[in-house]
């Protein structure tokens, strides 16, 4: 039987952590057919972003009813979109759709090196546009700020947060006001590493553990990468929730420092691979970064 196909509208980055090139690597990981519909071009390594270049919004819809027409849509998540006319022709897009697809949105604003990859106007017609249509919205704690209208888009002091003197359930509750069916407020920009997720009844916190030593450029692109994969799957939106906490931070754990002069990547991949060569051959290699092609070798 075919594996269920998932579409990543999102930004290309070219430096390989982020974006489409992180959640086409979430997806596999997750067992998902991964599809994209590119809506900018970024020029961007692990230290920085030196240019964006916007995909035409009638060749965002193109792409969209491209693979819809012929191999189906059975959820979407939906990363970076940088201008209003992105916004909207995103919204045209998934009316393309059946209504009934999970749609997840990851509000990128920020990269990790301090870019920023979202406009005023954008943002606000996200809000509008994009959120009342949302399955789950996927934005970290700063973005979960600016959405809610409590802080300005600046990237000044977003690497970290601290320990968040805000009320992040309240923050929850504002966002689900704005017509999204669940919430998750990411908490990798916290000490304490907790997602908040939000039904509109009850407020769930995951836990799990934090490594500060890790790799994180890409680590918000795997979580909604792999959320959305796990809707299509057939998980709750909590239990999706959930897989995607646990597949990113182990993403962050492996991730691959080494990489570039700046924020290293996430290696979600190598997670797989570390987890196969276990049970292949009984044994862990805590140092060494394996392709598959190791594994297959007689
Ligand atoms: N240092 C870390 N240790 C463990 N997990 C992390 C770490 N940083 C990020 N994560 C995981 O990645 C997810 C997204 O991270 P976050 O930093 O909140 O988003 P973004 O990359 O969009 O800023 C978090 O929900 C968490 O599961
Ligand atoms: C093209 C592109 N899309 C998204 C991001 C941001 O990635 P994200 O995983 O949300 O955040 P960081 O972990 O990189 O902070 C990006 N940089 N480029």
């Amino acid at each position: 039987m075919a594996p269920p196909a998932v579409l990543s509208i999102a930004g290309s980055d070219s430096g390989g952590g982020a974006g489409i090139q992180a959640d086409l690597k979430a997806f596999a990981y997750a067992g998902v057919h991964g599809m994209t519909a590119i809506t900018a071009l970024t020029a961007q390594n692990t230290v920085g972003v030196t240019g964006i270049h916007p995909v035409p919004a009638a060749f965002i819809v193109e792409q969209v009813r491209a693979v819809h027409e012929d191999i189906g849509v059975d959820a979407v998540k939906i990363g970076m979109l940088g201008t209003a006319a992105t916004v909207r022709a995103v919204s045209r897009a998934l009316d393309l759709l059946p209504p009934t697809t999970p749609i997840v949105i990851d509000p990128v604003m920020v990269s990790e090196s301090g870019a920023v990859l979202l406009d005023d106007e954008a943002r606000q017609a996200i809000v509008t546009e994009l959120l009342p249509r949302a399955t789950v919205i996927t934005p970290n704690l700063p973005e979960a700020r600016v959405l809610a209208g409590s802080h300005q888009s600046e990237p000044a002091s977003w690497a970290h947060t601290g320990d968040a003197s805000d009320d992040v359930a309240d923050l929850a509750t504002t966002l689900h006001a704005l017509g999204p069916a669940h919430v998750v407020i990411t908490g990798g920009h916290r000490d304490e590493i907790v997602d908040v997720f939000y039904d509109g009844i009850e407020i769930h916190t995951l836990t799990g553990e934090r490594f500060p030593d890790g790799a994180a450029h890409g680590s918000g692109c795997t979580h909604s990468s792999t959320l959305a994969a796990h809707l299509a799957l057939g998980a709750t939106p909590l239990e999706a929730a959930q897989a995607a906490r646990s597949a990113a931070s182990r993403a962050v754990q492996h991730g691959l420092r080494d990489i570039g002069k700046g924020a290293g990547p996430v290696d979600v991949l190598n997670v797989a691979v570390r987890a196969l060569t276990a049970r292949q051959l009984g044994a862990t290699d805590p140092k060494g970064h394996l392709s598959a092609r190791d594994i297959m070798r007689p």
